[in-house]
């Protein structure tokens, strides 16, 4: 269903090019502009994935359903119409990015932009321009100055662009304000994060939560949401609101629809905390084998997936986008010496997170901070790695996972050259410098992995009667058995058993000698 084919704006013709290099003019003085005029460098802070084919194994395929439209379930259609007019729209749609900084801070916003520019084509659509304006604070009211806003109407105009996207989370009353000054449709970074969630999320947990967060930032802007949509939705304005005295167009189904939003916001509540007692379980699970956990985490696009394939040929979907990964995928892994552990891929962070979507990453968070090792995976080759850095450690901080051991990997170290390596190193002195592609620095990765996993090493003579097979199985993965021996109450074992397993087998300890 995706318009795959590449239209580049000189394609639109001379004229348009020429309008568009005049409006541009006046920017210069004013603004900045990242993405070139031809196109060609927009955006090209991803790179191309076509080497990368070897490492899919059918899990591609889910692009394919990805890219097709996805309804949210359980509305009405009224409703539907809402949330689907704004968030498919995003698709598809020629888009202009717009910015503002307070002096000294280019360079970071230059960055963000980039990493906008990244998150706006993993939505799905293309992006012709972007534009920084520097100023000590966002005015309050159309976000960027009055005077460039006005600009910003021509320089979209002249591109034929239909939306703006502003890097930030945009006052509704500010949304609806540069709308007007523009005329077309203005929507924020948190809209396009948003939206590529509900696009990539899979497990009926996940998707659940992605609405939550989707309805509670659609909530406070419904109102507006309603004027834009109405134009979008072909006249609805008009007949039904010109009497005198009368509420105005759709505002009457804006309230209804607001009594929906909260009814299905409850009822999104009620199934995420039904989801809870079956997670617990599957942790409890794990904690009660001992298998020692390793979870990989890391600012989105840095490679995540790719290293657990390379390591395990997990097969998880890899993509040159961002939040290709929003369900943990958890693979068995074993240390040379033969000790099974779990390697755990998960959900990328990203700076300017939307606070709604935190819920969502709590499953994986819980992931990340029972682990008894955390990989952390950072992009060698993108132009701020430290910021990557910190912001992920934020989060560990948050979850309180600051004393879980770390392993930094500076990946695609592949595309790392000398003098960067040493910026990286300054960085992070005992990082691990790997590359999912070429494999370099994977075996030294696993060898660290396992130097910090938890090793059985309480040795337990244990009787387990025949009909307790399972542990037996406990013993195998999680623990080491040094010997077997089959007498008639049951298997006989020697095992080294990791320290906080030992309770749960001393019913089977052979306590004296015979
Ligand atoms: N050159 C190079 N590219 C890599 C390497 N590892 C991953 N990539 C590319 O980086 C992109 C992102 O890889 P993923 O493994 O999907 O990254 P991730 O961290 O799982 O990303 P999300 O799940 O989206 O957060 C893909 O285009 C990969 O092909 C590497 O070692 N070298
Ligand atoms: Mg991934």
């Amino acid at each position: 269903m995706t318009d795959d084919t590449p239209t580049t704006p000189e394609t639109t013709g001379d004229d348009a090019a020429v309008a568009r290099v005049l409006a541009r003019e006046g920017t210069r003085s004013a603004g900045y502009t990242i993405f070139g005029a031809s196109g060609a460098g927009r955006a090209d802070a991803l790179q191309n994935d076509s080497h990368y084919d070897d490492f899919r194994d059918g899990d591609q395929f889910d692009r394919e359903d990805r890219a097709a439209l996805r309804r949210v379930q359980g509305l009405s259609t009224e409703l539907e119409d809402v949330t689907e007019v704004e968030y498919r729209q995003l698709r598809l749609e020629n888009v202009v990015l717009i910015g503002t900084y307070p002096s000294g801070t280019l360079t970071d916003a230059d960055n963000s932009l980039r990493e906008l520019a990244s998150l706006a084509e993993t939505a799905g659509a293309r992006v012709l321009d972007g534009l920084l304006q520097q100023r000590p604070h966002p005015d309050p009211s159309t976000y960027l100055g009055r005077g460039k806003a006005e600009e910003l109407r021509g320089i979209v105009a002249s591109l034929g662009a239909d939306t703006v996207i502003a890097d930030t989370e945009l006052a509704p009353s500010q949304r609806r304000a540069l709308e007007d000054v523009v005329k077309v449709k203005v929507i924020d970074r948190t809209a396009v994060i948003l939206d590529i969630f509900s696009q990539h999320a899979k497990s009926r947990e996940g998707k659940a939560q992605v609405e939550l967060a989707q309805l509670e930032y659609l909530l406070p802007r419904l109102r507006g949401w309603g004027e834009s949509m109405s134009r979008q939705a072909g006249g609805q304005v008009g007949g039904a609101g010109a009497g005198m005295g009368s509420r105005g167009p759709g505002e009457t189904k804006i309230e209804l629809d607001r009594r929906r939003i909260h009814t299905r916001m409850a009822k999104l509540r009620k199934q995420i905390k039904g989801f809870l007692p079956a997670r617990e379980a599957k942790r409890a699970n794990r904690t009660r084998f001992s298998v020692p956990s390793v979870a990989i985490a890391g600012y989105t696009n840095a490679g995540k997936s790719s290293l657990l394939n390379r390591v395990t040929k997990a097969g998880v979907l890899v993509e040159n986008a961002l939040f290709a990964t929003l369900d943990a995928t958890t693979r068995k892994y074993e240390t040379p010496d033969g000790r099974a552990y779990t390697f755990t891929d998960t959900v990328g962070f990203v700076r300017n997170l939307p606070h709604q979507l935190v819920e969502a990453f709590r499953s994986t968070l819980e992931e990340v901070g029972d682990a008894d090792v955390i990989v952390h995976v950072v992009d060698g080759s993108h132009p701020d790695p430290a910021s990557q850095l910190a912001t992920v450690r934020d989060v560990i901080g948050e979850i309180d996972a600051r004393s879980i051991p770390e392993i930094v990997v500076f990946n695609k170290s592949d595309l790392v050259d000398d003098d960067q390596r040493l910026v990286l190193r300054g960085l992070e002195p005992t990082a691990v410098f790997a590359s999912a592609r070429t494999g370099e620095g994977i075996d030294e990765l696993l060898a660290r992995i396992a130097e910090l996993i938890p090793a059985p090493e309480v040795e337990m003579t244990l009787l387990v009667p025949y009909h307790r097979g399972e542990i037996i199985s406990r013993l195998h993965v999680g623990g080491r058995v040094l010997a077997t021996e089959y007498v008639e109450e049951g298997t006989r074992v020697t095992a080294l058993v990791h320290p906080h397993s030992v309770e749960s087998m001393r019913e089977f300890e052979v306590v004296t000698a015979r």
